[in-house]
């Protein structure tokens, strides 16, 4: 076991990242950049790898979306409304997240699926709207993204923005910069970091909770088993957010589930043992993590959700809520989230090998 502390970053100062879409383009549009990356430190700048053209269209409700490619075949949707990612295929065209045939793509209700993005509130603790605003507010794509410190930029990516309206100001007086980099590796993981600056001007900081909804799409609820969170401690939001400790060996599913792990691993796995197919998590900067499955009974009381969806889907979010985030005016917190879906066969890393590999 062991837990992850909040990062807490000053302003990033090294090479610029690319970002190709015009805000303005309309209908689909491709746009291809390379980037030259400028010297981090001492060392000699570097020719980015040529950028994967990115697509701009209407999707449902004539609402903006982003499609990323890889040329490998992955690929990934994202709505400029909520930031928020609806699709993630393999490089088999395989649909990996769960997006409901009920999701309602309408201002301001949250889109039911995807990766809905809590900030700066999660779930009903504090008082703001539910899981807070920024999955209901129009994003921007952000043209000049503040560069990343390290690292080769990925090929197909993109960057967004959320900054607050006069009106969100009304309902959180915090200034921020919200930056969203979704991005797909050659191998198909799909990588969500988020940069959260205050720019705040009256000195004041903020705080925040913060998850990354991810609803991973299983082939059936029962035949699912989740890794890395047994023997840790949960707060159970079906009882009052009574804290309990995790007993047995992994975690499987027979009913509604609404927990809030506690000092997670940066590593956990979901295994779907019908479809052989593992979903790995990896997370940075996010201590805890959400299991959500609404099972039988609540589906049928969400209008946005189909009676029997709940067999299909799974949320496992990384997130910071038990210990809220603080940001100074000036300061920057980083949460980054990477998806891998691998046949069950394969795992590395923290987890035991031997037991991925059985699968059950
Ligand atoms: O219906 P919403 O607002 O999208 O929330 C869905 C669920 O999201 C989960 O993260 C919460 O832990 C649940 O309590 C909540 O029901």
């Amino acid at each position: 076991m062991s837990s992850t502390p909040p990062t807490t970053m000053p302003p990033a100062s090294t090479a610029p990242a690319a970002v190709a879409v015009p805000a303005t383009a309309a209908a689909t549009t491709t746009t291809t950049t390379t980037t030259a990356t400028t010297p981090s430190g001492a060392g000699p700048a570097v020719t980015a790898p040529e950028r994967v053209p990115v697509e701009r269209s209407k999707g449902i409700n004539g609402l903006d979306k982003i499609v990323l490619r890889e040329v490998r075949g992955s690929s990934a949707e994202v709505y400029l409304y909520g930031g928020h990612v609806t699709s993630w295929k393999n490089d088999h065209g395989e649909e990996l997240l769960f997006l409901s045939s009920k999701a309602i793509f309408k201002p301001p209700k949250a889109i039911r699926g995807g990766i809905p993005i809590c900030f700066p509130q999660f779930s009903n603790l504090g008082s703001l709207e539910q899981h807070g605003f920024a999955r209901n507010r129009f994003w921007t794509i952000d043209t000049d993204p503040p560069p990343f410190p390290t690292g080769t930029p990925p090929k197909a990516f993109v960057d967004l923005i959320l900054k607050p309206t006069d009106e969100d100001l009304k309902i959180w007086s915090h200034s921020f910069e919200f930056r969203l980099r979704i991005s797909l590796s050659p191998a198909g993981d799909l990588m969500l970091t988020s940069r959260i600056r205050n720019t705040n001007s009256d000195g004041k900081p903020f705080t925040f909770t913060f998850a990354y909804h991810t609803y991973f799409s299983v082939s059936d609820i029962s035949e699912v088993r989740v890794e890395g969170l047994e023997t840790l401690d949960y707060l159970d939001n079906l009882q009052n957010k009574e804290r309990f400790t995790e007993q047995g060996d992994a975690i499987t599913f027979e009913s509604e589930v609404d927990k809030i792990y506690l000092g997670t691993p940066t590593k956990i796995a979901i295994l779907d043992h019908e479809k052989k197919r593992t979903f790995v998590l990896r997370k940075d900067g996010l201590p805890d993590a959400v299991v959500w499955n609404p099972w039988e009974k609540k589906a049928k009381a969400m209008a946005d959700f189909g009676d029997e969806e709940y067999k299909h889907m799974l949320c496992v979010e990384a997130a910071a809520v038990e210990k809220p985030i603080t940001l100074r005016p000036g300061e920057e917190w980083r949460g980054r989230q990477e998806l891998s879906a691998v046949p069950s066969s394969y795992c590395s890393g923290q987890l035991d090998p031997r037991r991925v590999l059985q699968g059950s």
